[in-house]
C-alpha cells in the first residue's frame, strides 16, 4: 500500500539553515551562503563532491561547530535528545555488548539499563538484530555493525537523524538491503533524516528533495524533489522513472563539478 503523500510543502518546518557562512582557519571557505528548511518527515540527501561541506552542514545543524555567519534554527527550540547521529564507521564500543551500545545515549543522561531496556529491544528488532543483543561488536558483519549504529541513533526517537556517508564502506548489495531498511524504519518511527552521500543513485533511491552542491567554496548549486512516492523497493530501482530522476541528478551533478573545477 502506498503511504499517504503529504506534500512536501505543506509539512510543518523543523529547522531552517539561513545564510551560513563556515571559514576554517581564516581563508578555508567551507561554506558559503548555505540555506536549507528542513521539514518534518523530509528525507533530504547532501549530494556532491569531496569538500563541498557536506560534514560541515551536518556538523553546523549538530551544534558541533558554529557559524562564521548565518542563522541556524529549530522550530519550537530543542534539546539533544532531538538529535541522532550514523557516521561512516560504526563507531561501537567494542568491549561492550550489541544491547550496551545502543544504551549509550540513555546512559549519557544518567538513565539505568533497566528503565530503557524495552527501548533498546525495540530499537534492535527495528532494525532486525534482537537476536543479538548479546553479542560483541567483533561478532558482527559490517552491514549489521552498521544497523547497532543506527538502532543507536534512533532509540531515544529523535526529531532528526544525520547521516554522514553511513553506507559508503558497505558492498553494493549489503547497501541496497540498508537502503530498503533505512526507509521502512524511517516510515516506522516517523523521524526526518538529513544524510549525506556522493552516490546519485542512493539520494534518488532514498530521498525526496536532493540538495546538490560544489565545492571551492562549499555552496549548494540547486535543489531536486523525487516525487515518487514511499515505500520504494526493488521496483521501484528497476523503473524509468528512477532512471529519469538519476539522469536529472546526474546532470546537476556534472553542473556542480563544472563549476568547482
Ligand atoms: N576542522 C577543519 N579545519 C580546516 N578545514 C576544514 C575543517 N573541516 C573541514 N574543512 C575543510 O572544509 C571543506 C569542506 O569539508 P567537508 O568535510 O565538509 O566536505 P565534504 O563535502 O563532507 O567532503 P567529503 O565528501 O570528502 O567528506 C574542505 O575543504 C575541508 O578541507
Amino acid at each position: 500500500m502506498t503511504e499517504p503523500i503529504t506534500s512536501l510543502h505543506q509539512r510543518p518546518e523543523l529547522l531552517r539553515m539561513e545564510q551560513i557562512d563556515k571559514t576554517f582557519n581564516g581563508d578555508v571557505i567551507a561554506l558559503r551562503g548555505m540555506s536549507l528548511q528542513v521539514r518534518e518527515g523530509d528525507f533530504i540527501s547532501l549530494l556532491g563532491p569531496s569538500g563541498c561541506g557536506k560534514s560541515t552542514a551536518l556538523r553546523l545543524i549538530s551544534d558541533l561547530i558554529h557559524p562564521t555567519a548565518g542563522r541556524i534554527s529549530w522550530y519550537g527550540g530543542h534539546d539533544t535528545g532531538d538529535l541522532g547521529v550514523v557516521f561512516q564507521e560504526p563507531t561501537l564500543m567494542p568491549w561492550a555488548t550489541v544491547a550496551q551500545n545502543v544504551w549509550l545515549p540513555f546512559r549519557l543522561r544518567g538513565k539505568p539499563y533497566s528503565a530503557v531496556k524495552d527501548d533498546v529491544l525495540e530499537a534492535l528488532k527495528l532494525v532486525g538484530l534482537e537476536a543479538f543483543q548479546n553479542s560483541y561488536p567483533r561478532e558482527l558483519s559490517g552491514g549489521m555493525k552498521m544497523r547497532v549504529s543506527i538502532a543507536r541513533a534512533m532509540v531515544t526517537r529523535p526529531r532528526l537523524i544525520l547521516m554522514d556517508e553511513p553506507f559508503a564502506a558497505l558492498d553494493e548489495i549489503t547497501r541496497f538491503k540498508l537502503n530498503n531498511d533505512l526507509l521502512k524504519l524511517k516510515a516506522a518511527i516517523g523521524c526526518t533524516v538529513v544524510f549525506v552521500t556522493h552516490s546519485v543513485f542512493e539520494s534518488v533511491f532514498l530521498s525526496d528533495r536532493i540538495i546538490v552542491m560544489a565545492a571551492r567554496p562549499g555552496r549548494v548549486i540547486c535543489e531536486l524533489e523525487v516525487d515518487a512516492p514511499y515505500p520504494r523497493d526493488q521496483d521501484f530501482r528497476t523503473s524509468p522513472e528512477y532512471a529519469a530522476y538519476t539522469r536529472r541528478t546526474t546532470d546537476a551533478l556534472h553542473q556542480a563539478m563544472g563549476e568547482a573545477a
